[in-house]
């Protein structure tokens, strides 16, 4: 968190931009203005300046100094007028209509706006760092394979071949190391499974191979639990029954394995991990992230009773290094049907979409070929594709220097997102971040623009976003740029009306000025002017509805002007 750059009210881009037009505005306006009361104000004193009768409004040593102060007045009233018509302020209002116009659209294509102006700075997005799960995915998992000993269970749920001994430890693991429920209607209907997607998934399998989720339960006490969290990638869970303390972990697959000493075969003997057999699980695990599927591992220790702490059990540290493998498991999370499409869109629109995931790297880069983030034909190596734990170790002008090419990011922790998205930023990038979890809190923070799952969002996801998308689809986050850059269209459109109609209104008045002395609208005049279409014309142009050929431009980004 302390990496987190201070929330000093950052302006957005077009905010800046606006700045930069009304201040240049401003200039032009007042040294228009300047002008015609210096020409005004030699013409009446020198006495060029003619009354409809033909008499000379000012002679020097004649005209009283009550008549002449008048005159000053009046020409003073002029200039301030072509001021007052120089500067658009109808700007603000044509700002926050079309904003709030297309906020009130924007509801109807599942996106709900939390903070104004980051509407009109998603249509200058140049990329899009989503994560894959939920976002590009479905997020309904099911198991569909399953590894023990190197070999493939087939069908997945079919463990005859495995002892009841062995059998009944992975069920112990299933059933305690779990944030997820099994509720058994009473009526024997089907079971009904709660907790996070991977949860369902590994508890929805387990009810097939013959747990019963109460009875087992029953039969040992929790002592002490170490909740997942992204960062480390595994929960476990230390249970006591009568066989004695077992420490459970459940967990990224190849992250797991690497702290397993041995592994647990058929017969449930536990046998010594050798090279071969190591490396007969990472080419299974390669295997089920290939065809991508996201792996977990489950494994075990045996814990002596001397070795708890009596007191503070509260901080105990559970062993987590010479596990005993007992399986893994490959679940499925398919791709959300019209994300190739949704991606292809934004590549025709120059938006780089980029995908930052939790995943197993090879899962991520399956997917990403599947929904068309990753070109078949293309380089698929680093650093287009890159670990998080690579990325993270780089040096921050290297991290700089590939973040550009990076496309897909995999087994990163929540930081090296925040790590990504600050330096895309430095790099220029207006950046859109998609997120889920707690875990992509801090970089949606760190966003230009974040953008919050609704459904499967947490509410520290949802409070650190500006945008909330409610039905989770990577489609929808389209259609929100396509509805920011139709704001920034109209704010484009508006800001020429105005300046054509200013223009004018300041040519005529400072030749009038210059050759005749006096202007053709009066300051009340040029005010209504001023008013009508000010107004009027914020209302035509700020509810124009956006048109596909908005998707086809490059994306304006953060240093263009408007
Ligand atoms: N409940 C869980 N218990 C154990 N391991 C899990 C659990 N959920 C996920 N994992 C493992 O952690 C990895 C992903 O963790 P992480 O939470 O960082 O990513 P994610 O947020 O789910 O993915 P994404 O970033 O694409 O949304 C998975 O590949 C899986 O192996
Ligand atoms: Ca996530």
């Amino acid at each position: 968190m302390a990496n987190l750059s201070e929330d000093n009210g950052e302006e957005t881009p077009l905010q800046v931009r606006l700045n930069g037009v009304a201040t240049f505005i401003g200039m032009v306006g007042l040294s228009v203005a300047g002008v015609v009361l210096g020409v005004l104000a030699i013409r009446y004193f020198t006495g060029h300046t003619k009354n409809p009768d033909g008499t000379v409004q000012f002679r020097a040593g004649t005209t009283g100094l009550k008549q002449g102060f008048m005159g000053a007045i009046r020409i003073l009233t002029i200039a301030v007028t072509i001021v007052v018509v120089a500067v658009p302020e109808g700007l603000p209002l044509a700002v926050t209509l079309t904003l709030a116009y297309s906020m009130r659209k924007m509801m109807r294509d599942k996106a709900l706006v939390r903070r104004l102006s980051s509407c009109e700075t998603m249509g200058s997005a140049t990329t899009i760092c989503s994560d894959k799960t939920g976002t590009l995915t479905l997020n309904k998992m099911t198991v569909v394979e399953a590894h023990f000993i190197g070999t493939r269970l087939d069908p997945c749920d079919d463990v005859r071949a495995i002892s009841s001994s062995s059998a009944a430890l992975l069920i112990e693991g299933i059933a305690q190391n779990t944030t997820g429920t099994v509720f058994l209607p009473e009526d024997g209907g089907a079971a009904d499974v709660t907790g996070s997607p991977t949860e369902k998934a590994i508890l929805s399998w387990g009810l097939k191979i013959g747990m019963d989720f109460n009875d087992v339960r029953s039969k040992s006490s929790v002592l002490h639990v170490f909740p997942f969290n992204s960062e480390k990638k595994r929960g476990g869970v230390a249970v006591q029954s009568d066989t004695g303390v077992h420490i459970h972990w459940k967990g990224a697959a190849e992250l797991v394995l690497s702290s397993c000493k041995s592994w647990l075969s058929l017969d449930g003997s536990v046998q010594p991990m050798d090279a071969q057999k190591r490396n007969v699980y990472k080419k299974s695990i390669e295997d089920m992230a290939k065809s991508s599927l996201r792996c977990v591992a489950f494994a075990y220790c045996q814990c002596d009773i001397e070795k708890i702490p009596k007191e503070d059990i509260a901080d105990w540290k559970l062993p987590e290094e010479d596990l005993t493998l007992l399986g893994i498991v490959g679940i499925k999370d398919p791709c959300r049907p019209g994300v190739r499409n949704a991606v292809q869109l934004c590549k025709n629109a120059g938006v780089k979409v980029r995908m930052v995931t939790g995943d197993n790297i090879e899962t991520a880069k399956a997917i990403a070929l599947e929904c068309g983030i990753l070109d078949a034909n293309g380089v698929i190596s680093e650093p287009f594709v890159i670990e998080g734990k690579a990325f993270r170790e780089m040096s921050e002008i290297a991290r700089g220097e590939i973040a550009d090419k990076i496309t897909v990011m995999g087994r990163s922790s929540p930081n090296d997102k925040l790590l990504l998205v600050q330096a895309l930023k430095r790099k220029g990038h207006v950046v859109a971040v998609t997120g889920d979890g707690t875990n992509d809190a801090p970089a949606l923070h760190e966003a230009d623009i974040g953008l919050a799952m609704g459904m499967s969002g947490t509410e520290v996801a949802k409070e650190s976003s500006d945008i909330i998308i409610l039905d989770d689809d990577f489609t929808s986050v389209v259609k929100v740029v396509r509805w920011g850059r139709s704001v920034y269209a109209n704010i484009q459109k508006f800001i020429q009306f105005q300046l054509t109609v200013n223009v004018a209104a300041l040519v005529i008045n400072v030749i009038a000025a210059v050759s005749s002395g006096d202007v053709p609208l009066n300051a009340v005049e040029l005010l209504w002017v001023n008013l009508i279409m000010d107004t009027l014309g914020a209302l035509a142009l700020a509810t124009e509805p956006p048109t596909d050929n908005l998707m086809k431009r490059q994306p304006v980004g953060r240093r263009s002007h408007l």
